[in-house]
């Protein structure tokens, strides 16, 4: 909050001209599975609109992205929970009979290459995998902690979602085997397991919370380790990468990551591309090359339809149609769509939802009391967030 008070996790722009969506949809057109569906339920407009407008694939060739809200197909609510809304989807999966289903969160930055996991699946000889990272154990309580088989690492021995006690990994005790959420299924095991789980009242009908323990249970779940996965195009230094931006520093951080010098997730690596929407808008422009007015950006990623006009920006994300005026400065901040910054104004370590107004002369992220009195968030490491559509009035 308060980015996802008005769309979905999975909508919330991101490095300027991302949804992050897109990364997973990125991840699993590239791994080559083009038949996809996106389960939508909360505050979805904004996530079905960038999937219908973006997400256009070849009906020639029968592939698709489809966003499918609840039907009630199966009673009269809406997803109760993450495996409630892969159950109220079976008879798109009973219509495409595959022999194996791929589930993906839409909320994480990263690339991965699901083919090779699939692989990993087939070996194995399992009917569900977990893609799995090491994580700090101090953050155990947000992810599925996985614990291995000691005779056999790939399998999984038990899964505890979000557990408050977490015990360390033997050979690295500051650290958890955490659940990325990505899931490989054989198809027949997982309708069987999501139908049993729909019929279970004290079941909260969630895939890391009652599915993937139901097949540890039964001793069919094996864990793909990610660092195994290896991404064309990649390099020891984002090997590995993968965020879990739940919270506003962590988004944050993940958004200035890409404006430092090197990088550790490379947005230019064009073997495993990351693909958005195409907004048709012109290009950026920057203007006014006078001493005391110089348009200029540093450190920074511009989008298309920005004008930097007599403005400074320095180590900031700028999303497409961003209008920045002359003498203002934009200094370690997220600005997303459509934001204007009028003459003189200042803004520090923000992020400023779409369509904001910033007046002549306002500042943001300089003065706590003044941002929050005017109702902004400021989180523990002191970013200021701006609301979306805010007309600021100092
Ligand atoms: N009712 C619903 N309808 C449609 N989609 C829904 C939904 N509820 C959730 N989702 C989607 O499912 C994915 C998982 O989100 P959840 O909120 O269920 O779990 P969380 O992210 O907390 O943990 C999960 O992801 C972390 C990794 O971040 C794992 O460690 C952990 O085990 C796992 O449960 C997200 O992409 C979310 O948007």
């Amino acid at each position: 909050m308060p980015l996802t008070a008005h769309r979905a996790k999975p909508a919330v722009p991101f490095g300027g001209i991302y949804r992050l969506v897109d990364f997973a949809l990125s991840n699993v057109i590239n791994s080559r599975y083009l038949h996809v569906i996106v389960l939508t339920q909360y505050k979805s407009h904004s996530l079905d609109r960038h999937v219908s407008k973006t997400w256009r694939m070849s009906p020639l060739l029968g592939n698709y992205v489809a966003a499918v809200p609840a039907q009630q197909r199966v009673g009269k609510h809406w997803y109760l929970g993450s495996a409630d809304a892969i159950y109220q989807c079976l008879n798109i999966i009973e219509d495409e009979r595959p022999d194996i289903v791929v589930v993906v969160g839409a909320d994480h930055v990263y690339r991965m290459d699901f083919s090779q996991m699939v692989d990993a699946h087939r070996e194995s000889g399992a009917e569900l995998t977990v893609a799995a990272i090491r994580q700090p154990i101090a953050e155990a309580d947000q992810f599925g902690v996985i614990e291995t088989h000691p005779s056999d690492p790939t399998k999984i021995a038990a899964f505890r979602e979000k557990p408050t006690d977490p015990v360390g990994l033997p050979d690295s005790p500051l650290e958890i085997l955490a659940s990325m959420g990505n899931y490989v299924a054989n198809t027949d095991a997982l309708v069987r397991a999501v139908t049993e789980d729909a019929e279970n009242p004290t079941s909260r009908h969630d895939m890391g919370g009652d599915i993937v323990p139901a097949f540890v249970a039964r001793g069919t779940a094996a864990v793909y380790d990610f660092i195994r996965n290896d991404v064309p195009g990649s390099t020891p230094r984002d090997r590995d990468y993968w965020r879990d931006v739940g919270t506003i520093d962590a988004f944050y951080e993940a958004n200035t990551d890409l404006i430092s010098i090197e990088p550790v997730f490379n947005l230019y690596n064009d073997e495993w591309p990351l693909y958005t929407g195409y907004t048709g808008l012109p290009p950026a422009k920057f203007v006014h090359a006078g001493a005391g007015r110089l348009g200029h950006a540093a450190d920074s990623i511009v989008s298309p339809g920005v004008l930097v006009s007599g403005a400074t920006v320095s180590g900031s994300v700028i999303s497409p149609g961003v209008r920045l005026h002359s003498w203002a400065q934009v200094t370690d901040s997220v600005l997303m769509d459509d934001v204007h910054v009028h003459r003189y104004a200042q803004v520090h370590r923000a992020i400023i939802d779409k369509n904001v107004i910033v007046p002549e002369r306002a500042r943001i992220g300089l003065d706590r009391e003044h941002d929050l009195a005017r109702g902004f968030t400021i989180t523990e490491s002191g970013i200021t967030v701006v609301p979306k559509g805010t007309v600021i009035n100092d």
